[in-house]
């Protein structure tokens, strides 16, 4: 048997904390889109000593909720966080700010440095209230873009329709919790096997 993957997914409700990201250069720039794309509300306090003027800046004017900080990290950045995402370019400071990070109980994530990370960020595919996550267990970034485009094109953009149309049945079933989940898996199964005549 191979390796498998036994990281424990989660959707976190990112507009309702706050996350600190220290660093601004490449790396934080492509976690700080990957948060936004995600969660456009997000409250972000970004520290980074020096950042990428024209796309972070722009981010941070643009958006209220995105505080930006140009100074060197200090531990009371961490008072009132509940998120920390790291991407400077010193593994002493990832180590150092990680360590500080635990003592609050803080999940951290290092962008570059996967033996650091209490958690990856993942490929996501999001269409309407749909959300898939994807992960190669920190194996292959490459991998996991790949399976996002493959997913985006493959799922119908329509395919919330059929949320809101299940969300209308469960809405309306009548009976007891076993009698709902029967009649949502029979509805449900028939429009699985409809979808296959289709193609
Ligand atoms: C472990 C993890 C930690 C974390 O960042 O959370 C991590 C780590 C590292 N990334 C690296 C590089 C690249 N990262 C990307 C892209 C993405 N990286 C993302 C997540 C993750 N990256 C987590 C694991 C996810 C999983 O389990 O699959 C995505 C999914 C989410 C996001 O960041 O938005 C986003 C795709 C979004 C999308 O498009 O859907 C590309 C591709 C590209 O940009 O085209 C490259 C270049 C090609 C390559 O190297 O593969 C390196 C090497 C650095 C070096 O060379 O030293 C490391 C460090 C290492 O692996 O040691
Ligand atoms: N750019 C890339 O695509 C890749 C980067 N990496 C590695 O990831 C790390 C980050 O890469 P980049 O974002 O390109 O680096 P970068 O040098 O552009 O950015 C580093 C950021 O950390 C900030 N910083 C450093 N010390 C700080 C401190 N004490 N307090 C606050 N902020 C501080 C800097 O001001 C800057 O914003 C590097 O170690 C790099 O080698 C690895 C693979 C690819």
């Amino acid at each position: 048997m191979g390796e498998r993957n036994n990281l424990f997914p989660i959707f976190l409700k990112a507009e309702e904390l706050k996350i600190l990201l220290v660093g601004g250069g490449n790396v934080g720039l492509e976690k700080l889109e990957a948060i936004l794309k995600n969660s456009p509300k997000a409250k972000i306090k970004i520290v980074a000593e020096e950042f990428r003027r024209k796309e972070i800046g722009d981010i941070a004017r643009k958006n209220d909720n995105i505080k930006l900080f140009e100074r060197a990290f200090t531990d009371k950045d961490l008072d009132d966080i509940d998120l920390v995402m790291l991407a400077t370019d010193s593994r002493d400071l990832h180590v150092k700010i990680r360590s500080l990070a635990k003592k609050n109980s803080l999940l951290v994530n290092v962008a570059d440095t996967p033996d650091l990370c209490d958690f990856y960020l993942g490929s996501t595919v999001t269409k309407g209230n749909l959300k898939i996550g994807i992960s190669t267990n920190g194996k292959s970034p490459t991998l996991s873009k790949r399976m996002r485009q493959y997913l985006e094109e493959s799922i119908p953009d329509d395919i919330d329709e059929l949320i809101d149309q299940l969300v209308e049945i469960r809405k309306q079933l009548k009976g007891d919790f076993d009698y709902k989940v029967n009649q949502l898996n029979e509805i449900t199964a028939s429009w699985l096997k409809k979808n296959k005549k289709d193609q």
